[in-house]
């Protein structure tokens, strides 16, 4: 007997390999068609000796396979769903966990000349599940392991609840497609472009609109038409050939005129960057506006025909929807049938509002037209998608972009804020209930709880001092005259001025101009593990997470804690151990559980001679769980049981039940 879930797995796989032939061999696209199914039919037939048929021909089989679902379904990831939270397991006391970081961090498949993306993940997997319980798996998993640097720590015994990385970033074979071929559905990449809009760095302040384009009416002498002048003053985005020819009379000119030229071109370049900046934000605000404003319109457009239909309950209700269509017609200038497709796009921004509220209207950006003219999934299963999501929406948007609700004034809605402070503050629920602050989830454990969220880890002075333990004399004996440190990985200049940068390992955290929050979110785990951390997008293979801070201290026991180790300032060759404890501060990375099947792990990387901790993934999917593996001395000896689910998990059974 299979299994209902498994034969429901078959189906799907089948559909979809069916539909991908259907789809190669043909010139059908299962797009065009509204609700596709495919009819499969199966005749029993009686065969002359010669192998021809005799005509004789019964039907025995006919199932219709619906392929709505195909053209939307998942990718087939964990992904975490929404539902009702257990009974949890205790967290250590404000927990904080000890890990040791490696010291390359995998080359972003990109950014590493001559490597392209997929060299890399065609390695053979040395993390894979049935292997993991061997010792020389656990060698290949890479995870949270003793770093080769740190052989000369301390070996103690009764040092649990340390978190150790390796050296190596693990190689992975590569994932094979699973006839996702029309994946992801489009309703996935409504809600990733939501995420992204809600972490990037485009403002969806109102004052862009209001204040960053000044219209100046008037003559232009060229064209007798209307001027746009930037509030920073000048008509920014003359043609560029000015500068070509800027360029050209200064090249004409002696030499040393020359440089005179360059401070001109700069600012004129500068000013540009700017203006762009500002109509690109407006431009934003606007199409955000724009949406709103026709979802709502839909709604007086209904309320407007139901008012005519109750008052007159004897003519039908088609009447005065006809009779709305054509005043609105009128109104807008446009034909019956431009205003009826625009009709339906609106009334699907209206639905997407419905479930998942005015924030997700704001943050779609370009995407939710798309979706809401082929509306291919737009189904009940989505909107539940959208609705159970709303929260983690808002919590992020409010925090990140403590001014969109501004926007929601234009239709009469309250610009209240429903979200204070860090958006890590809060922790979300994947059923869509509400969700909760994040000091409320620990004081059953701790009634003091408190978290302070930090950009960058902060030195225990009564510890250290002045001395911050990470810092490292350069490898080479040769101070470079040239004074910008050499990248330990790429062996390219690192600078915090992104202008002299030339180190792109983890572009997105050091040596550019600006970074945007990562796209995660402290989420309620609903496998008994209190809370986690959410992947909102998906990170590739070797991206950085975000770096691991908080407290860096030393001499912290039965704690979780980051262990790890630098060589001396001091003298070179010896070693500086230290650890970084998040118990009352730190950063996301503190919400991080293992899993024995770990989708990410921590690295060493040293920017500007100071050793860091870096979060990286090893492959993540949107909406999944973000886990490392704390590793054997993390567990050796704790009492307590890996609740992480996998078929490979080591920790099944807590330490003291083993004995
Ligand atoms: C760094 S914290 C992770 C966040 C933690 N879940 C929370 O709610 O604060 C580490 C603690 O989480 C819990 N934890 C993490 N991964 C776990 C797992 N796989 N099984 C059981 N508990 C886990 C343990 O209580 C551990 O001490």
């Amino acid at each position: 007997m299979v299994s209902s879930d498994k034969a429901a797995d078959a189906h799907t796989e089948l559909s979809q390999y069916i539909a991908r032939i259907l789809l190669e061999r043909s010139n059908w696209s299962l797009e065009s068609l509204d609700h596709p199914v495919l009819r499969i039919e199966a005749h029993l037939e009686e065969e002359s000796s010669q192998g021809e048929r005799t005509g004789q021909s019964r039907p025995v089989f006919s199932h219709v396979v619906d392929l709505s679902a195909t053209k939307t379904s998942e990718p087939r990831t964990r992904q975490i769903k929404a539902a009702p939270v257990p009974p949890r397991a205790a967290p250590d006391r404000a927990a904080a966990c000890p890990i040791e970081p490696e010291d390359r961090p995998e080359e972003p498949r990109n950014t590493i000349p001559g490597k392209s993306v997929t060299e890399g993940a065609d390695d053979a997997e040395e993390e894979n599940c049935s292997e993991a319980a061997s010792e020389s798996h656990h060698k290949g998993t890479g995870g949270l392991r003793l770093a080769r640097s740190d052989s000369n720590l301390v070996e103690d015994t009764d040092s649990q609840r340390q978190i150790h990385s390796g050296d190596k970033f693990p190689k992975r074979r590569k994932v094979k497609p699973e006839g996702h071929f029309l994946q992801p559905s489009t309703l996935d990449k409504l809600i990733g472009g939501i995420w992204e809009q809600i972490h990037g760095t485009v403002s969806l302040d109102p004052q862009n609109l209001v204040q960053q384009l000044q219209l100046r009416g008037g003559d232009d002498n060229n064209t007798g038409g209307t001027t746009i002048e930037s509030p920073i003053g000048g008509f920014l985005m003359a043609p560029p050939v000015g500068t070509t020819q800027l360029i050209a009379d200064e090249a004409a000119k002696p030499r040393d005129d020359t440089r005179t030229a360059i401070p001109e071109m700069s600012d004129a370049f500068s000013r540009s960057n700017v203006f762009c900046r500002q109509v690109t934000q407006a431009s934003r605000a606007c199409r955000s506006l724009e949406v709103i404003v026709q979802a709502r319109w839909v709604e007086y457009f209904d309320a407007y025909v139901d008012g005519w239909a109750r008052a007159n309950a004897g003519v039908p209700r088609s009447r005065y929807n006809k009779a709305a269509l054509m005043g609105a017609c009128a109104d807008f200038g446009w034909s019956e049938k431009e205003l009826r497709n625009k009709m339906y796009v609106w009334r699907g921004y209206k639905e997407i509002k419905d479930a998942g509220g005015w924030v997700a209207l704001v943050f779609a950006g370009m995407g939710i037209y798309r979706f809401c003219k082929y509306r291919i999934g737009f189904d009940k299963e989505s909107m539940q998608r959208l609705r159970n999501l709303r929260p983690a929406m808002e919590v992020a948007a409010d925090t990140l972009h403590p001014q969109w609700r501004q926007l929601l004034t234009v239709l009469g809605e309250s610009s209240e804020k429903l979200y204070h402070g860090h958006q890590h503050d809060w922790v979300v629920q994947l059923d869509g209930t509400n969700p909760i602050p994040l000091r409320n989830t620990y004081l059953q454990w701790d009634p003091q709880f408190s978290y302070r969220q930090l950009d960058e880890s902060i030195v225990d002075e009564a510890t250290w001092g002045c001395d911050d333990p990470r810092w490292s004399m350069p490898a080479s004996d040769v101070v470079r005259a040239s004074a910008l440190p050499l990248c330990e990985t790429c062996e390219k200049e690192q600078s915090d001025d992104p202008k002299l940068n030339n180190c792109y390992c983890f572009p997105t955290l050091f040596g550019c101009a600006v970074t945007s929050p990562s796209p995660v979110l402290v989420f309620r785990t609903p496998d008994g593990k209190n809370n986690g951390l959410l992947a909102l997008c998906a990170f590739e293979r070797g991206a950085p997470i975000g770096e691991f801070v908080g407290l860096v201290t030393k001499g912290f026991r039965e704690v979780d804690v980051m262990e790890s180790t630098t060589s001396s300032s001091g003298s070179p060759g010896s070693s500086v151990s230290y650890q970084i404890w998040q118990g009352r501060q730190g950063n996301f990375t503190r919400f991080v559980n293992h899993s024995c099947k770990a989708n990410s792990q921590y690295q060493r990387f040293t920017w500007l001679h100071t050793q860091r901790i870096i979060l990286v993934s090893k492959g993540i999917d949107a909406g999944t769980e973000i886990t490392v593996d704390y590793s054997d001395k993390y567990w050796k000896g704790l009492n307590k049981a890996c609740l992480c689910g996998e078929s490979c998990c080591r920790y099944r059974k807590a330490d003291s039940d083993k004995r």
